[in-house]
């Protein structure tokens, strides 16, 4: 019988063979021989890590017509379909053993669930072009190291994955047989006139735990086909809760503290709640905006980013509020915009702050000003959901030390935070890792985005940002959290933020007030402020904020302002309890402590609402 490596040099060209023969890896070899058999592509292109190969990659996208050419060198622009510009929950699917339930996500029966993918994708790349691409998560040759190997027919996914990720090629032949790594097989289908993927009655992402392997089909949304990012996020989310340490949706910052000091955080925010702005912020240095891995080395919390580049919203990115990033899209480094307006050679979003013209190409094909589409809605310029991709290296502001270091960097505090527009205070800190695990963290609540097809505004469940990859069972996931800090010589302090504050239609903050939590935050790893002890926590004291204010922003903090967003909240955080309470309730094999801690977050509001009523200010407990 032949086997896969024999197989594979009839099949390959002998050029893209000697690549793969270079690679002493059967399980590898298998992989591609059956696949490769199966999709039936035309034409084979297998990357290594030169730069000719890359380019290779670049060209392709715009030969193919997935990418144009703008004004600006470097600049390419990519459409998706008007019904595929976000994440698709619903046909999003993890295929689990018979007998097997997650809570909270759709599952299908993984024979089922392959049965039918492999129908999908069966002779799907007919006439087509594959691309074997070989990457990593995590920093190369470190503890964090996860290999990855994608397969794709789409010149513009391999070409985002260039940007986004550290190459693997050289990995893969230095590791030698292993069985080690992720498999990642997409096609966007058929395509229309305008390359965009056609069939989306046909678009499935099943993730196959067992396999560690992702389908991803008739699609190109980068969130439903960018392998190493939210389809390998499932596969790793499994792998740190079997381990035993965190892979986290989160983005890696430093923040600068007194004479130097560097402090590291991370920040779980759901999709389109601030992740990327808030690493960004001018004064900081960012690591990474989405994917994070946290490892205990030597009983401390040491971090990653998982990527090396930016997949960001860009709508709302103006000159004012996200300076550096505005400054890097105009800049002739090498970026992808999708799904914007473009005039001239010239990309446009909503909420950039300047002139949009009237009429152009958008994500809706051409486009003018009222515009409706078969629903009857009118389009806008560009998709809220519009992103920008390029690599970190295009910005001033990164730690690029951090970046490289294979052991990462500590982690001093840890935040979590989402768009709510009624209960939570803009900053405060946990008493302790259960508390913020628990009653942050585990009780994260969120209105949901455009980044996920279906309604907005929403208020949604989603514990640490993550229910919508959550591949293992709920209450795993919170008891490997638990267990993580309990094993840490020295725990990161855990705080809470919310941006999103609202009262009569307004916001209670500004986008760059977040800058300000970010030094109070840092204070208190240090234990440099003092704060108030409230049944929900630590708050900052008047006095500190106002001199932040003031030191960062050049701004007047005034007691009313902050009376009214620190204000303790007690029937909506009452209520978000029992929210919460509700949820877990049903479930089985809910940690014990989650109950525990939130009864007495129950216990402490109460008596508080005994002594000092329904919506309490701040300084009603300095001096208690
Ligand atoms: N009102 C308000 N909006 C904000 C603030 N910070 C960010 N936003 C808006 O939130 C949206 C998304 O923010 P991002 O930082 O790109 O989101 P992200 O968490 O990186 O999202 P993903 O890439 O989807 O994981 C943008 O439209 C911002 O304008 C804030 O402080 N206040
Ligand atoms: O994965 C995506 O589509 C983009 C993203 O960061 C998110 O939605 O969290
Ligand atoms: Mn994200």
């Amino acid at each position: 019988m032949e086997n896969a490596l024999e197989k594979l040099e009839n099949i390959l060209e002998k050029e893209q063979f000697e690549k793969i023969r270079k690679i002493n890896n059967p399980y590898l070899h298998e992989f591609l021989a059956e696949w490769i058999e199966w999709l039936q592509p035309s034409k084979i292109f297998v990357c290594t890590d030169s730069p000719e190969d890359e380019e290779y990659v670049r060209w392709k996208a715009l030969y193919y017509g997935e990418e144009k050419m703008l004004e600006m060198p470097r600049h390419t622009v990519h459409y998706d379909n008007y019904y595929d510009q976000a994440r698709d929950k619903t046909n999003t699917k993890l295929l689990v053993p018979k007998g097997v339930t997650l809570p909270f996500l759709n599952t299908i029966e993984r024979e089922e669930g392959l049965r039918e993918i492999r129908e999908i994708m069966k002779g799907i790349m007919k006439g087509k072009e594959l691309f074997i691409c070989f990457f990593v998560l995590g920093p190369k040759n470190s503890v964090f190291t996860i290999p990855a190997v994608q397969l794709t027919d789409s010149a513009y996914v391999a070409h985002s994955e260039f940007l986004l990720y550290r190459k693997g090629y050289e990995e893969f032949v230095r590791m030698g047989p292993t069985r080690n790594f992720l498999r990642f097989v997409h096609s966007a289908g058929e395509l229309d006139e305008r390359k965009t993927s056609k069939n989306l009655d046909k678009r499935r992402i099943y993730i196959d735990l067992v396999d560690e392997t992702v389908y991803s089909a008739n699609t190109q949304y980068g969130g439903n086909t960018i392998g190493l990012k939210k389809l390998a996020f499932r596969l790793t989310i499994q792998r740190a809760v079997r381990e035993g340490w965190l892979s986290e949706h989160m983005f890696l910052m430093r923040v600068n503290g007194p004479n130097g000091r560097k402090t590291y955080f991370t920040g779980a925010y759901p999709s389109m709640c601030g992740k990327t702005s808030t690493a960004m912020i001018p004064w900081e240095n960012i690591v990474g905006d989405d994917l994070v891995f946290i490892k205990n080395l030597d009983g401390r919390a040491r971090a990653v980013n998982v990527e090396i580049g930016v997949f960001g919203i860009i709508e709302g990115v103006n000159e004012k509020d996200d300076p550096i990033i505005w400054k890097v899209l105009h800049s002739p480094v090498e970026i992808i915009f999708s799904n914007v307006l473009v005039k001239d050679g010239k990309p446009y979003w909503n909420g950039m702050g300047i002139p949009i013209p009237d009429e152009g190409e958008n994500h809706s094909g051409k486009w003018w000003r009222g515009k409706k589409d078969a629903e009857g809605r009118e389009i806008p310029p560009s998709h809220k959901n519009a992103r920008f991709t390029v690599r970190l290296e295009a910005f001033p502001n990164l730690d690029r030390e951090a970046l490289e270091n294979p052991c990462g960097v500590e982690v001093g505090g840890m935040i979590f935070g989402g768009r709510d527009p009624d209960t939570w205070p803009p900053v405060r800190e946990a008493f302790s890792w259960q508390h913020g695990v628990i009653t942050m963290g585990a009780s994260l609540e969120s209105e949901t985005t455009a980044a996920t097809l279906g309604k907005e505004g929403v208020r949604a469940f989603n514990p640490m940002s993550i229910l919508d990859f959550l591949s293992v069972h709920i209450g795993d996931y919170i008891r490997n959290y638990l267990e993580f800090g309990r094993k840490l010589k020295k725990t990161p302090k855990i705080f809470a933020v919310n941006y999103f504050l609202r009262e009569n239609g307004q916001w209670l903050n500004e986008k760059l007030d977040k800058a300000v939590w970010l030094k109070w935050m840092e204070l208190r790893v240090h234990g440099d402020v003092e704060a108030i002890e409230t049944p929900i926590g630590y708050i900052p004291k008047y006095e500190d904020l106002k001199a932040l204010f003031k030191q960062v922003l050049n701004k007047e903090y005034t007691r009313e302002d902050y009376e009214k967003q620190f204000k303790i909240r007690v029937p909506e955080l009452l209520a978000k309890i029992d929210r919460i309470w509700k949820i877990y309730e049903p479930l089985d094999n809910i940690p014990e402590e989650l109950f525990e801690e939130l009864e007495k977050e129950r216990k402490r509001l109460l008596e508080a609402r005994e002594r000092y009523g329904e919506y309490i200010s701040p300084f009603k407990f300095l001096n208690p």
